[in-house]
Formats: structure tokens, C-alpha cells, sequence
């Protein structure tokens, strides 16, 4: 019970750490992530964010956010270990039986040949892109496991983006967010503290603005 507790809660914190890093330092994309929010008619007279209006609205450019954060850092880098069956080849390198593997899926998110400029943060690429808008982190397309794939991929995942969605469709619709004392998008950091969870090495410190 308490690995499933440590698997879910450090995750999900780690990523919206790293979404709210992103978007900090892309003031375009949190403005347009609150105007899809704001947008809702659903949320007229509401205090709050609920899952029946993130359901109704889809909150594509949302979601878009999430995955682009996931893709950029990878919350967990590197998948469980797995053992090979039998002896076999990839791109020309013999993998002998009984081996220990190892998938880096930070280093296939962040893969020039598999996308275009990697280090720009840029949710856009999964909703203008044909190819990549039927991308489900699921793990049924290769170029993005944040959620590892098969049988021992990550039983949280509905939990997980649920949870995501919810958490920042409200911070973003209920506040505005800048940076305290003059600091500079610029000078946000994005070291990590590494581990089996990426986690921001230095505590993002953002100044909330209630607009509600
Ligand atoms: C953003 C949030 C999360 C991320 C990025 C994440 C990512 C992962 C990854 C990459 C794996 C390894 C999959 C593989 O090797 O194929 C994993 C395993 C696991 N995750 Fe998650 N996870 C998240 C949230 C959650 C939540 C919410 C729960 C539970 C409620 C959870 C429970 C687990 C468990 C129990 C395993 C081990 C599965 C096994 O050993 O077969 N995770 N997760």
C-alpha cells in the first residue's frame, strides 16, 4: 500500500512541478492554457474546476500541456527493469538471454530524430501534428512512455492524468502566476534531482494572483 502511495503522490506532484515550470517559462502557452479554462461556459457560477467540466470540454490544449511536460521531463526516466527471454538484435547490437534492460525514456522523448527542436517546450506539436495528435501515452506509440508500456506499465495512469487535469485546470483558471522580485523567466532553472522520479532540484517559487 505505501509503495502504491509513494508511486502515485511523488509522480503526480513531480509532474505538476515541471508543468508549472514550463509554463512559467512560457508565459504564450499558460495564456492560452487560461483562456481554454476560462473559456467554459460550464464554469459560470462555480467557484471551482470540476471533472464533469473537464470532461465536457476535453481541455485539449490541456492535455497538450501535460504531455508535452511528461515528454520534456520525464517524471520517471527510466521504465522498471526488464530481463530478456531469449537472445536477440537490436540496431545491429546481440543482446544475450538474461540480461538486464534498461529503457531510457527521457533520452526517446527527447530524440531530435523523433522530434522536431526537443528542448522547446511546444504543446502545440500534439495538435497541429496529424501523427502525434493520436498520441495516447498509453503506450502504444513508442516515441512517448512516460507510463511505460505493457504489462508492467503504470496501473495509475487514469488516476494520474485525472488528478493532473483537475489540479491544474484549477490553478490555472482560478489564478494568474508571476515570478517574485523581478526574477526573469529566464532564471528559472530546470535542474534535476535525480532518482527513479526527476525531480526539480531547486523549489519553483511562483506568486499566485486570485482572480475569482
Ligand atoms: C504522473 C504520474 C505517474 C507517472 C509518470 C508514472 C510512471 C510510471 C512508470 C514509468 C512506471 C513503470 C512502467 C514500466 O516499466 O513499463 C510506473 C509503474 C507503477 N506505477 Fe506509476 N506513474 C504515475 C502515477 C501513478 C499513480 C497515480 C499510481 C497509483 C495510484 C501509480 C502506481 C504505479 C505502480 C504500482 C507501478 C508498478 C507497476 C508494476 O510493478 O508492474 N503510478 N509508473
Amino acid at each position: 500500500m505505501q509503495n502504491v502511495y509513494f508511486a502515485s503522490a511523488d509522480t503526480i506532484s513531480t509532474t505538476m512541478v515541471w508543468a508549472m515550470t514550463a509554463l512559467i517559462k512560457n508565459p504564450k502557452s499558460m495564456k492560452k492554457a487560461q483562456e481554454e479554462i476560462r473559456a467554459l461556459t460550464t464554469l459560470r457560477e462555480k467557484q471551482m474546476v470540476e471533472e464533469e467540466d473537464i470532461e465536457a470540454a476535453g481541455l485539449p490544449y490541456l492535455n497538450a500541456v501535460i504531455k508535452e511536460a511528461l515528454r520534456m521531463y520525464t517524471t520517471v526516466p527510466l521504465l522498471l527493469p526488464r530481463e530478456t527471454m531469449t537472445t536477440c538484435t537490436i540496431d545491429g547490437f546481440e543482446i544475450p538471454a538474461k540480461t538486464l534492460v534498461y529503457v531510457n525514456v527521457w533520452a526517446v522523448g527527447n530524440d531530435p530524430l523523433l522530434w522536431e527542436n526537443p528542448e522547446d517546450f511546444m504543446p502545440e506539436r500534439f495538435l497541429d501534428d496529424e501523427r502525434k495528435l493520436s498520441i495516447d501515452l498509453k503506450g502504444h506509440d513508442f516515441e512517448l512512455m512516460p507510463f511505460g508500456v505493457g504489462r508492467r506499465g503504470c496501473p495509475g495512469i487514469t488516476m494520474a492524468l485525472a488528478t493532473m487535469q483537475l489540479v491544474l485546470a484549477n490553478l490555472l483558471y482560478l489564478f494568474d502566476w508571476d515570478l517574485p522580485n523581478g526574477m526573469k523567466k529566464e532564471d528559472v532553472d530546470t535542474e534535476i534531482f535525480p532518482g527513479m522520479t526527476s525531480h526539480k532540484k531547486n523549489p519553483l517559487c511562483v506568486v499566485a494572483r486570485k482572480m475569482y
